[in-house]
C-alpha cells in the first residue's frame, strides 16, 4: 500500500518557486533517501508534508486519506539545530513531547503516552539517559533522542531530514540499522541526506529531486550518469560519479 502520496505538489516560499510538480510516493516498508543539492527543495517538500507550509497546488495523502485527517500518522525527525536543546527539560520529557499531537495540548499524558515514550527511548537505546538534561547531551545522543521523539508517535509515516550530519561512523550505522528495522515492521521512511554513497548502499530507493523530481527508482536503477548529473550540476568525470558507481 502506498503510505505517502505526493502529486503535483507546487511551493512556493516568498515570491520563489521552491518546488514544481512533485510526484513522489513511498510505499509501506519502504525505505526511501531523498537526494538532491543545497536549496533544492528537499526540507521544504518535508515540511509541506507535515502540513507545516502551504503548497499553492497539489495532494498529499498519507494512507490514502487527506493529509489534514491523518498528520498524526507522520513522524518528523528535524535537523538537529531545529530543536531547543537549551530548553531545561530532561530526555524522558522530550521524547514524550512528541506525542503532544496525540495528547492535545489541554490533556495530560497518560499512561498510553508515557509507555510509548519509554518504548521509543528504549528503541534508540536511551533508556538510561532518561533523566539527563537534553542540553547536556552529545550530537549523536541529541539525535537519538529526536528519532525516539519521533517515534514515540508510532507513525505510519517517518520523515528524517539529515540524519547523520555530525555524527560519527558507529552512531551513523546504528541509526541505518533502525530505520531499516523499521521500514521492515511497514513504516514507510523517508529520509534526506547528503551522504550519496551510503543512501546508494542502504536505502531500498532514491528520489532525486532539485526543484522537481528527477529520477526515483531502486539505486540500481539509477546509474546513469547524466540524472546524477542533472540532479546536482556536478561537471563530467567528477570523482563523485565514480564513487557512486554511476561514472
Ligand atoms: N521561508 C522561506 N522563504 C523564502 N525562501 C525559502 C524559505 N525557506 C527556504 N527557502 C528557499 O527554498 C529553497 C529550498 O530550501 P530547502 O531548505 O527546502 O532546501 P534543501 O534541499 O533542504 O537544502 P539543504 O540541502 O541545503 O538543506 C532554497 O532556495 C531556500 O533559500
Amino acid at each position: 500500500m502506498s503510505a505517502l502520496t505526493v502529486r503535483g505538489l507546487n511551493v512556493v516560499l516568498g515570491e520563489r518557486p521552491v518546488l514544481r510538480e512533485v510526484d513522489l510516493t513511498v510505499a509501506a516498508g519502504e525505505f526511501m533517501g531523498l537526494i538532491g543539492p543545497n536549496g533544492a527543495g528537499k526540507t521544504t517538500l518535508l515540511r509541506t508534508v507535515l502540513g507545516l507550509v502551504r503548497p499553492a497546488s497539489g495532494t498529499i495523502r498519507v494512507e490514502d486519506e487527506p493529509l489534514g485527517r491523518v498528520r498524526r500518522r507522520v513522524g518528523y525527525v528535524p535537523q538537529r539545530h531545529e530543536f531547543a536543546w537549551d530548553f531545561p527539560i530532561n530526555v524522558a520529557d522530550a521524547v514524550l513531547s512528541g506525542r503532544v499531537r496525540r495528547v492535545g495540548w489541554l490533556r495530560r499524558p497518560g499512561v498510553a503516552d508515557y509507555r510509548a515514550a519509554g518504548a521509543a527511548l528504549a528503541r534508540v537505546g536511551m533508556t538510561g539517559l532518561a533523566d539527563r538534561p537534553v542540553g547536556q547531551l552529545s550530537g549523536g545522543q541529541r539525535q537519538r533522542v529526536l528519532v525516539a521523539r519521533a517515534l514515540a508517535l508510532r507513525p505510519s509515516v517517518l520523515l528524517l531530514d539529515e540524519p547523520f550530519t555530525g555524527l560519527d561512523v558507529p552512531t551513523q550505522e546504528l541509526l541505518t540499522d533502525l530505520f531499516t528495522e523499521l521500514s521492515r515492521e511497514n513504516k514507510a521512511v523517508l529520509m534526506t541526506t547528503h551522504d550519496l554513497t551510503g543512501a546508494m548502499h542502504t536505502c531500498g530507493s532514491l528520489t532525486l529531486v532539485n526543484q522537481t523530481v528527477i529520477a526515483t527508482g531502486a539505486p540500481e536503477e539509477l546509474r546513469d550518469a547524466e540524472l546524477w548529473r542533472r540532479a546536482f550540476g556536478i561537471r563530467r568525470g567528477s570523482p563523485l560519479l565514480a564513487a557512486l558507481g554511476v561514472a
